[in-house]
C-alpha cells in the first residue's frame, strides 16, 4: 500500500535537535536549534507568561472553537505589537492580521493565499535563509529562487548584489524578507539599507513577505519592527508573518500570526475573508490558550513592561555570550578573525565551519551546529563556552 512512500532524512534543524535529545553525553553542547535558553541551560518560563497565565487560567471557562482569524484581542495585540499604536495603517482598517500556528502557519497560509491570487509569482528567498522557508513555500506549489545576501567573503551583506537581482526580478515577485535578526547569517539590512529597498519594491511592483520570528532579539521591540513600520509608512502592501516562540518562549504553544497591509480598508475585508478561508483548508482554526497568554502580557499593564524587560535580558545575555566567545576563540586562535560573532545579531551567527567540520564538532566534542555552519548563539552560557571555544579551536586546527 505505501511502498512507494520514500524514508525520511530527517529535518536539518529539528531532527539534529531531537538528536542531541537522545545523546546521552552529559557534556553535551546544544547550537542547533533556534531556541533561547538561558545561563542554566533551560529554557524559560518568563514571569510575565507565567503571570498571565495565573490570570487566564483564572478566568477560562470553556473552550470553544476560535473564530477561523483567530482571537479577537490576540490580532489586536499583534497589530499594535508590530505597527504601533497610533499605526495610521491600522487605524484605516487596511490591516488584517489572523492567529496562525506558529509563524510557521502564518508563511504556509501566506503562501496558499499567495498561490492562489498571484498563481505566476516566484518567490524570492535570501541566500541563504531559514531552512524551512523553502520547504512550507514549496508545498504551497510556489516556485523558490534566491537573491544574493550573504557575503562569505566578509561575513556581511552584499547588499549592491541583493538590490541588482531585485531590480532584474520580474514584476508581482514576493520577495520574503527576514524583518531582523536573519536566520542563519545574523546579518541585517541596516536602517538605511531598508529604506534604500523601498524604492526597488515600488519600482518594480515586488511584494514583500517579511518574517520577524525575533522581535526584540536585534535592537530592541520597537526597533526591530522598524521595516514593518517603514514599509507601512511608506505606502506598500505586503505581508508580516510573526512569532512569539522565542520573544515569550512560548514554543511549543504555537504562537504566531500573519498580517497583511491592504491598498484600502475595502480590499482589506475581501483579503480576510479568503485568509479565513485558507485557514479553514489548512487548520480550520487556531489553538485558544497560547493566544490568550499573548494577548494578557502584550495589554496588561503590569505585565507589558515586565515582558519589554525579559526580552532585554534575553538579548543582554545573548550578547555577551557573543563577546565571551569571541574574546576566549581569539585567544585560543589569535591568527583568525572572529568578528563575525560581534558584528551580526540576534540568536544566530554563522560560522563558516563547514558540514564536515560541524560532523566533527558533534561526533567527537558532543557540540550540535546546524551543518550549515549556523550557531544558535542562545545555547552558549558561562558554564560551556569555553568548551565550546575547544572544541571549534580542534576543528579549525
Ligand atoms: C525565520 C524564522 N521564521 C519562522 C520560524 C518558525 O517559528 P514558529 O513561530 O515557532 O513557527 C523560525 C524558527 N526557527 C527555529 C526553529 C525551527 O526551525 O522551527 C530555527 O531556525 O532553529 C524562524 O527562524
Amino acid at each position: 500500500m505505501f511502498q512507494h512512500v520514500e524514508a525520511y532524512p530527517g529535518d536539518p534543524i529539528l531532527s539534529l535537535n531531537e538528536a542531541f535529545g537522545k545523546d546521552p553525553r552529559t557534556n553535551k553542547i546544544n547550537l542547533s536549534i533556534g531556541i533561547y535558553f538561558d545561563d542554566a541551560g533551560k529554557i524559560p518560563m518568563l514571569p510575565s507568561v507565567r503571570a498571565a497565565e495565573h490570570k487566564v487560567v483564572a478566568d477560562a471557562g470553556a473552550r470553544p472553537y476560535l473564530p477561523m482569524e483567530g482571537a479577537a484581542n490576540f490580532r489586536t495585540a499583534v497589530q499594535e505589537l508590530l505597527f504601533g499604536a497610533d499605526s495610521a495603517v491600522v487605524k484605516a482598517g487596511r490591516v488584517v492580521t489572523i492567529q496562525a500556528v506558529g509563524s510557521s502557519g502564518g508563511l504556509k497560509v501566506g503562501g496558499d493565499f499567495i498561490k492562489r491570487y498571484f498563481p505566476t509569482s516566484t518567490m524570492l528567498v535570501s541566500d541563504p535563509t531559514w531552512d524551512n522557508h523553502k520547504a512550507v513555500f514549496e508545498g504551497c506549489g510556489l516556485t523558490v529562487k534566491t537573491y544574493p545576501y550573504y557575503d562569505a567573503a566578509t561575513g556581511g551583506l552584499r547588499f549592491d548584489a541583493m538590490i541588482e537581482a531585485l531590480k532584474a526580478a520580474e514584476k508581482k515577485s514576493i520577495v520574503l524578507l527576514h524583518a531582523c535578526c536573519h536566520n542563519p547569517t545574523g546579518v541585517d539590512l541596516t536602517q538605511e539599507q531598508w529604506q534604500q529597498l523601498v524604492p526597488v519594491l515600488k519600482e518594480r511592483e515586488l511584494i514583500a513577505f517579511l518574517d520577524l520570528a525575533y522581535q526584540g532579539y536585534g535592537d530592541g521591540i520597537v526597533e526591530d519592527a522598524y521595516a514593518v513600520r517603514l514599509l507601512a509608512d511608506q505606502g506598500l502592501s505586503f505581508f508580516v508573518a510573526n512569532s512569539f516562540s522565542k520573544s515569550m518562549s512560548l514554543y511549543g504553544e504555537r504562537c504566531g500570526a500573519l498580517s497583511v497591509v491592504c491598498p484600502d480598508a475595502a480590499q482589506a475585508v475581501n483579503v480576510l475573508g479568503q485568509m479565513k478561508a485558507t485557514i479553514r483548508r489548512n487548520y480550520s482554526n487556531p489553538p485558544l490558550h497560547g493566544g490568550q497568554l499573548v494577548a494578557r502580557v502584550l495589554s496588561d499593564p503590569e505585565l507589558r513592561p515586565m515582558w519589554e524587560a525579559e526580552v532585554v535580558a534575553m538579548r543582554d545575555r545573548i550578547q555577551f555570550m557573543r563577546r565571551k566567545l569571541h574574546d576566549v576563540l581569539s585567544a585560543k586562535l589569535p591568527g583568525r578573525d572572529f568578528s563575525y560573532f560581534l558584528t551580526q545579531r540576534g540568536m544566530f551567527s554563522y560560522t563558516g565551519l563547514t558540514a564536515e567540520q560541524c560532523d566533527r564538532l558533534k561526533e567527537e566534542f558532543g557540540v550540535y551546529l546546524v551543518r550549515s555552519g549556523r550557531m544558535c548563539i542562545a545555547g552558549l552560557n558561562t558554564g560551556n563556552v569555553e568548551a565550546t571555544a575547544n572544541a571549534i579551536a580542534a576543528v579549525l586546527s
